[in-house]
């Protein structure tokens, strides 16, 4: 199918949360990881997302070249050729962008967009995430405010982190912090800054104690209630239903029940990094364990070149990470509920 349109990801995320589902978000990091995504969706009937960090930018555009928008467009691009042949609708989409890379990254991007819809074409990406959670709360929205009219002028959705997701990323590791929990005040502010749909399309990444990476249980404690709190207070005050629709981030590692819970209260995207990383590439570590020999260089003589070929535990890493992916939409209740 072609990448989604605006109107295919709308009419997507508002069949999530009239359906009680939400799609996995799979980041990617290479045109493998890319593809790996797409048959992960496709084997599980599901629609989906797919999104691309900062750092992933950077390494799209080569490992010394580290320019982010270098990476997304030919990332998008090459995305919307290779779409194209999997049955089912991808929407594209960027991660976390810290306020010190919006220049480099989430701006220029709205910016080509903006140019692609005004000569009357697709916008490149579909969504983007500004990550505001390292600047107080009333910067964030102001920042939002001013994206989510850029992004609406590139016919995008934006995405907007209000709490702190804990992990590397946002500097909180090892702690259970009150900032890892979103709270109905900073609901309220949002709804009122930044509208319920009437100033542009933005889903929330409202945290409960998310984290990224995978960590032995008990770490953290994942508290979805906090997403009905904020839900039932800011539906109380305008009159309507869940008016989120919500992201829940650090999605690797969540139990089944986690993640059913946080959809019944709105979630309609879950992102996935560290589980799929490691379903990729646990296989070929498989493979050059059960194949030593065969890559090793001895007296000038090249193992076996069947073996490091990259396309042969390339294909066995496709495999493992499509796999993990579909597994996604299975627990994300996408799966089988692909739109045409
Ligand atoms: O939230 C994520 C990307 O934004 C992914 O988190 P995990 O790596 O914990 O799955
Ligand atoms: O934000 C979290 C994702 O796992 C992206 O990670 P990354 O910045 O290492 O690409
Ligand atoms: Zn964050
Ligand atoms: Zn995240």
């Amino acid at each position: 199918m072609p990448i989604a349109t605006p109107e295919v990801f709308a009419e997507m995320l508002g069949r999530a949360k009239s359906q009680g589902f939400a799609y996995p978000a799979i980041n990617v990091t290479s045109s493998q990881t890319l593809h790996a995504a797409l048959r992960g969706f496709a084997e599980a009937e599901s629609d989906g997302i797919v999104q691309v960090s900062t750092g992933g930018a950077e390494f799209l555009s080569g490992a010394t070249v580290k320019d982010m928008v270098t990476g997304s467009v030919a990332f998008a691009e090459y995305a919307r050729i290779v779409a194209d042949k999997y049955p089912v609708n991808i929407a594209l989409h960027t991660d976390h962008c810290p306020k010190n890379k919006l220049d480099g990254f989430v701006r220029p991007l709205l910016e080509i967009s903006k140019e692609r819809v005004a000569a009357g074409k697709e916008p490149l990406f579909q969504s983007h995430m500004w990550d505001g959670s390292a600047v107080e709360l009333e910067e964030n929205l102001q920042i939002a405010e001013e994206l989510l009219a850029a992004s609406k002028a590139a016919r995008t959705i934006l995405e907007i982190e209000v709490g702190v997701v804990g992990g590397e990323e946002d500097g909180i590791v090892g702690e259970i912090n009150e900032k890892l929990y979103t709270t109905p005040g900073d609901g309220l502010r949002t709804a009122e800054v930044l509208g319920l749909g009437d100033k542009g399309y933005y889903m929330a990444a409202l945290t409960f104690g998310n984290v990224h990476g995978v960590y032995k249980p008990g770490h953290v404690k994942l508290r979805p209630e906090v997403l009905k709190e904020i839900q039932d207070a800011v539906g109380a005050k305008y009159g309507k239903e869940k008016p989120f629709d919500l992201v829940f981030h650090g999605g690797s590692g969540s139990t089944l029940e986690e993640i059913h819970e946080a959809i019944e209260y709105g979630v309609v995207k879950m992102n996935i990094d560290t589980d799929t990383q490691y379903a990729y590439t646990r296989p070929i570590v498989d493979h050059v364990m059960k194949n030593y020999d065969g890559v090793l260089k001895i007296d000038g003589e090249v193992g076996n070149k069947k073996v490091y070929d990259p396309r042969s535990y390339g294909k066995a890493a496709e495999a493992g990470m499509a796999a993990r992916v579909a597994e996604a939409a299975q627990q994300l209740k996408s799966a089988g509920n692909k739109m045409r």
